[in-house]
């Protein structure tokens, strides 16, 4: 394990289990997720990776076991009960609003996590707080010049900024991203990783990402855990866990045989 035991784990899981029927698709899967590193998730298609996910973030409710976060038991909380303590999760742009601007929907993703601490009054005495915030976070995401454009007219890589955007106005604790790069072009994808990997070097984010190209997985990771059959069955440094067995035949032909 290359987590650290002596920090308090931003997030925790603890025989997290789920069954469908007969199918166990994560399987008593323990793990701890230390502030300030990037964590991959890998292993072959149905391995239990997204389901994990929803597990952690509360989509799904596990059969047994516990979700903790920054020492707390989330368990039994809804997701939006779970993103108040820090969960963030990208999701794809379907929760945005249309018809509003892309800097509108950042600024309400900066305002939602401000209501979840502030007086509504003092949001009121601040929104231009939060318009500077919101654009600050486009900036970021390089996405400035085009702060006035609705969502579904930005192109697909700008999209998938925007939702990285979102994530970033809501200040999480912990950054969860699964396949941020699915269905993107080859010259937008660079982008979308420096973003994932400039959250990672700032401050003390815990940042735990689903990814299928080992390429990618290698360059961003701190930390690599592999799932299959839902269990987790090698957790390590990236190096090591690409060269083992397990994901060597999980993705022999594929990406490590590139290298
Ligand atoms: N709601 C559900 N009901 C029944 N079975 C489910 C449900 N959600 C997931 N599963 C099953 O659980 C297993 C794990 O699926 P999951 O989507 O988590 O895998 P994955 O590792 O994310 O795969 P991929 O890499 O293809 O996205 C699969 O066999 C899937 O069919």
């Amino acid at each position: 394990m290359t987590a650290s035991t002596t920090t308090t784990p931003a997030l925790e899981t603890r025989g997290l289990t789920i069954r469908f029927g007969g199918h166990v698709a994560v399987n008593d899967v323990s793990c701890r997720f230390t502030p300030g590193t990037l964590t991959s998730i890998v292993g072959p298609n149905g391995a239990g990776k997204t389901t994990y996910f929803n597990l952690i973030s509360g989509q799904l409710r596990a059969t047994s076991g516990t979700v903790i976060v920054g020492g707390e038991d989330i368990t039994g909380l809804a997701p939006s009960a779970r993103t108040k303590r820090g969960l963030g999760r990208a999701f794809q742009l379907t929760n945005l609003f249309p018809q509003l601007t892309a800097l509108e929907n950042v600024r309400l993703a900066v305002q939602s996590r401000a209501d979840a601490g502030w007086s509504l009054l003092k949001v009121w005495n601040t929104r231009r707080d939060l318009v500077e915030q919101a654009e600050a976070v486009l900036e970021r995401v390089r996405l400035a010049d085009k702060r006035h454009i609705a969502p579904k007219a930005l192109s697909h890589g700008d999209q998938r900024k925007l939702e990285v955007a979102l994530l970033i106005a809501m200040e999480p604790k912990v950054f969860m991203f699964d396949e941020p790069t699915a269905g993107m072009s080859v010259d937008e994808v660079p982008t979308v990783l420096e973003l994932i990997n400039d959250i990672r070097k700032r401050g003390d984010a815990t940042v735990l990402l689903v990814e299928h190209k080992m390429d990618v997985v290698r360059s961003l990771s701190d930390r690599i855990i592999v799932l299959h059959n839902g269990a987790l069955v090698a957790d390590g440094d990236p190096a090591e866990v690409i060269a083992s067995p397990v994901v060597q035949e999980a993705y022999l032909g594929v990406e490590v045989a590139r290298d």
